[in-house]
């Protein structure tokens, strides 16, 4: 049976729901499923927008006919060709033979390189205008938000956005739709960003141009292809994504995270996170890395202002889990954070060291002076650095 939502004034969604992917891209787990979403247009012309992951290509299909009611699909306009959206494009062509596909230059040729043979075809660049009866839609290209041929799409009669993967989330919608039909601050923020700083967190610059753009039209509702639908409190999301494109953190408060085999470095960070507390700093998460996915780490660390690295030297070396997050901070363009750090090894520590080398290849972050280095486990001797770090992460909040 189709499980479809109407979205407003001839628009509706006809996506989908996943429950059984652990691992979205065969990366990063997704405990609350995730939504694909398409949205179909009945104008005097039928217009859909993008498709689904082949995963629930068949409700997906029984959505889009019954929406249709017998009439033919006239236009399908691919924003973005990741297969996560794209998968059903030939089914849709076989069963909808009279359909024009409207993307840009680099959504066609990504067609062919996945083997979609279109044939009626209609290559639109950024300012171009098609006009479906009542709706009129522009096109306005996103590139690399979050691959190289993504567009969005405006409707200027009724102010919808199609953004694409901008705005995104991971979670399944579970017949929610709209951001008011959930507690977005309480259960999906998280998600949100998780979502956000792996998926597109590389490339700020290139949402910021897009954020710049979005500025210059007015929106009135904003459909991802996944997660919620925004249909008001829109300064919400954009506030986050302005944050989060420029790099900026959203709150003041410590991110601490710790390797550690016997529980000498993560009695260190527990250490740390009490005495931050009693003198006041109350916002601090705290993290073992060997449990924690890296992407929940990297979307803490776009969170907070301070990031307090603790880890043990490991066949002189910073231990293996603690290195390929600092990996994936670099690879995520994370940036403008302090640093403080923390370093333990038994007979040759080398973590911290080696931990800074990793951080200077970042952009604008700033180490603190006040280091911590202890052998094997903490002791009297080590309190006044303690003591230290803890003033100097303190200190450096006020300047801020
Ligand atoms: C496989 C292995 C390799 C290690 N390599 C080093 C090393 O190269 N240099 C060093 O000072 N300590 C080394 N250590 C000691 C660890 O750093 C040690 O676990 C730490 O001092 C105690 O902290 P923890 O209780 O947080 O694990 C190694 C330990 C293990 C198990």
């Amino acid at each position: 049976m189709e499980c479809v939502r109407k979205v407003c004034d001839d628009l509706y969604w006809v996506g989908g729901n996943d429950h059984r992917l652990a691992l979205f891209e065969n990366i990063h787990p997704i405990p609350r499923g995730v939504s694909y979403n398409s949205y179909l247009l009945l104008d005097e012309k039928t217009v859909l927008f993008d498709t689904v992951d082949w995963s629930i290509g068949r409700q997906f299909l029984e959505n889009v006919a019954a929406v249709l009611k017998g009439r033919d699909l006239d236009y399908l306009i691919i924003n973005h060709m990741e297969p996560d959206h794209a998968a059903s494009i030939e089914e849709i062509l076989l069963r909808y033979p009279n359909v024009t596909v409207i993307s840009t230059e680099k959504g066609f040729l990504l067609m062919r390189q996945f083997g979609f043979d279109v044939e009626k075809m209609e290559e639109v660049k950024e300012g171009d205008t098609r006009c479906f009866g009542t709706h009129t839609i522009t096109f306005v290209e996103a590139p690399m938000v979050h691959w190289p041929e993504a567009m969005v799409s405006f409707d200027i009669t009724n102010g919808v956005l199609f953004s694409a993967d901008a705005f995104g989330s991971f979670g399944a919608l579970d017949g929610k739709l709209f951001n008011d039909e959930v507690n977005f601050d309480r259960d999906w923020i998280d998600d949100a960003r998780r979502y956000y700083t792996n998926i597109v967190g590389k490339y700020g610059a290139h949402v910021q141009a897009l954020l710049k753009k979005a500025a210059t039209i007015d929106i009135k509702m904003i459909c991802p292809l996944h997660g919620p639908v925004w249909r008001n409190d829109l300064g919400y999301i954009l506030d986050k994504y302005q944050h989060w494109s420029t790099y900026e953190p959203e709150e003041k408060g410590v991110l601490i995270a710790y390797a550690s085999m016997y529980g000498n470095t993560e009695n260190a960070a527990h250490v740390l996170a009490t005495k931050l507390v009693e003198k006041g700093m109350h916002n601090v998460a705290l993290y073992d890395v060997s449990n924690t996915h890296v992407s929940q780490l990297i979307s803490e660390t776009f969170k907070y202002s301070h990031l307090v690295l603790a880890s043990v030297t490991y066949n002189l070396g910073i231990y293996p889990v603690m290195h390929n997050f600092l990996m994936d901070m670099k690879a995520l363009n994370v940036q403008k954070r302090v640093v403080g750090i923390i370093e333990n090894g038994s007979w040759a520590p080398k973590s911290g060291s080696l931990m800074k080398e990793c951080l200077d290849e970042m952009k604008q972050m700033s180490i603190l002076n006040e280091e911590l280095s202890f052998v094997s486990s903490m002791n009297d001797a080590n309190r006044n650095e303690m003591d230290a770090l803890v003033d100097g992460i303190l200190d450096s909040m006020k300047d801020a």
